[in-house]
């Protein structure tokens, strides 16, 4: 096993009312490591986290800092290097110094060293000021920081985070965000975090593991599962609006060329790296995500260049500082564009130009398409 190789699972399985919930072969998380973990309900991720936090009974081996963790000792002494934030704080009765507090002194740490450890991490997470507070006082942004404090004052080797952000409104949320990344970039703490927010993973996360049906579909760098997804079903559930069945070549210029099938549109696409094709010409489909496709009110755009189209907005759906269109380019296209690209508020019927930059358009493998 890798050195800086944290946490390892081999043939892991959870059964559950008599069915296997969770089933996997192998996986690693390295050293500082933030891992995300997502999934639809009911996927087997909260699963997951618990069964490595030696919290729910599992088959297998799971090996922690390079040893296999069998037996009430070991597993005892694993636990006390684990933390975990659950998507409800979770608080015992007490201030929120006392709640910070609790697990140092369950681990045998003396009052005036505990009270200066959870004072630091109260600190940290910018709630010293509310160190003598009842923490049935808190608002729920407040009552997660301590929660996340209390973790952290145990100086966790792995942080588990079971959707931690859910009831957070959003400036709280984002705040919070940005310092827990800070703040577990600064100790090098290995985190795993259930999400079902895209939106937080490309800021926090390294790496994706995405987890259907009790078993791990996918897993890879977040601008490679995002762009990327291996099959439909990963793709439809990361946010892939832009799925296209159609018949794939090679272009003379070494890019891909991709025909939208029932439709007289090509697609230029980035030859992927270590992928050739084996006929002339194969059946698959091709994707993009709508954040990548530019839309642009202008309808002076030269059209004869690669992946430029017109089309008309069928819907516009204004969504904050963005707009979400669905657009009739020849075959349907879904984009995300912000406010700012339109100098008046698009309608149903305008005219539009897009382009679909070819490194972002996935080709998938024929072999998992459905
Ligand atoms: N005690 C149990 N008996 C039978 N099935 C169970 C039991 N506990 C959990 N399950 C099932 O295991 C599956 C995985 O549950 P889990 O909580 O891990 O999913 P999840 O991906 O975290 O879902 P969510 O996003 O909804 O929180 C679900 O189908 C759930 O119904």
């Amino acid at each position: 096993m890798k050195q800086d190789v944290v946490l390892a699972v081999d043939n892991l399985s959870v059964v559950k009312g008599g069915r296997e919930i969770l089933s996997i072969s192998r996986l690693t998380w390295h050293k500082g490591e933030f891992t995300a973990i997502t999934g639809p309900n009911g996927a087997g991720k909260s699963t997951l986290l618990k069964a490595l936090a030696f919290l729910e009974p599992s088959r297998g081996r799971v090996f922690f800092n390079g040893e296999h963790i069998a037996g009430s000792d070991k597993i005892l002494r694993a636990r006390r290097r684990m933390a975990m934030v659950f998507q409800d704080p979770l608080l015992l009765r007490g201030t929120a110094m006392e709640n910070v507090a609790i697990g140092l002194k369950i681990r045998g740490v003396r009052g005036r060293q505990r009270r200066q450890q959870a004072r630091y991490w109260l600190d940290k997470l910018n709630i010293a000021h509310l160190a003598d507070r009842d923490v049935r006082t808190l608002s729920g942004g407040e009552a997660q920081r301590v929660s996340i404090a209390r973790a952290m004052a145990l100086e966790p080797d792995v942080l588990f985070l079971d959707e931690p952000f859910t009831y957070l409104d959003m400036p709280t949320k984002a705040a919070l965000i940005s310092e827990l990344k800070d703040l577990l970039t600064e100790t090098g703490t290995t985190t795993l975090m259930v999400s079902h927010d895209l939106t937080d993973m490309p800021f926090l996360a390294d790496r994706i593991i995405v987890v259907m049906d009790g078993s791990v579909k996918q897993v890879g760098p977040v601008e490679e599962v995002l762009v990327r997804p291996k099959s439909r079903q990963v793709a439809q559930f990361l946010g892939v609006e832009n799925i296209w069945p159609g018949f794939l070549r090679q272009g003379a210029d070494g890019n891909w060329l991709f025909s939208i099938e029932k439709t007289n549109c090509v697609l230029t696409a980035e030859r992927g790296k270590g992928r050739n094709l084996t006929g002339p010409e194969i059946f698959t489909a091709a994707c993009i995500r709508p954040e990548y496709v530019l839309t642009c009110p202008e309808t002076s755009v030269e059209l004869n260049a690669p992946n430029v189209f017109r089309g008309v907005i069928r819907a516009v759906f204004p969504l904050g500082y963005y707009y979400r269109f669905k657009i009739d380019v020849g075959f349907n296209l879904s984009a995300l564009a912000s406010v700012t690209q339109f100098p008046r508020l698009p309608r149903q019927g305008d005219t539009v130009s897009v382009f679909l930059p070819p490194e972002k358009i996935h080709i998938f493998d024929p072999v998992v398409t459905n």
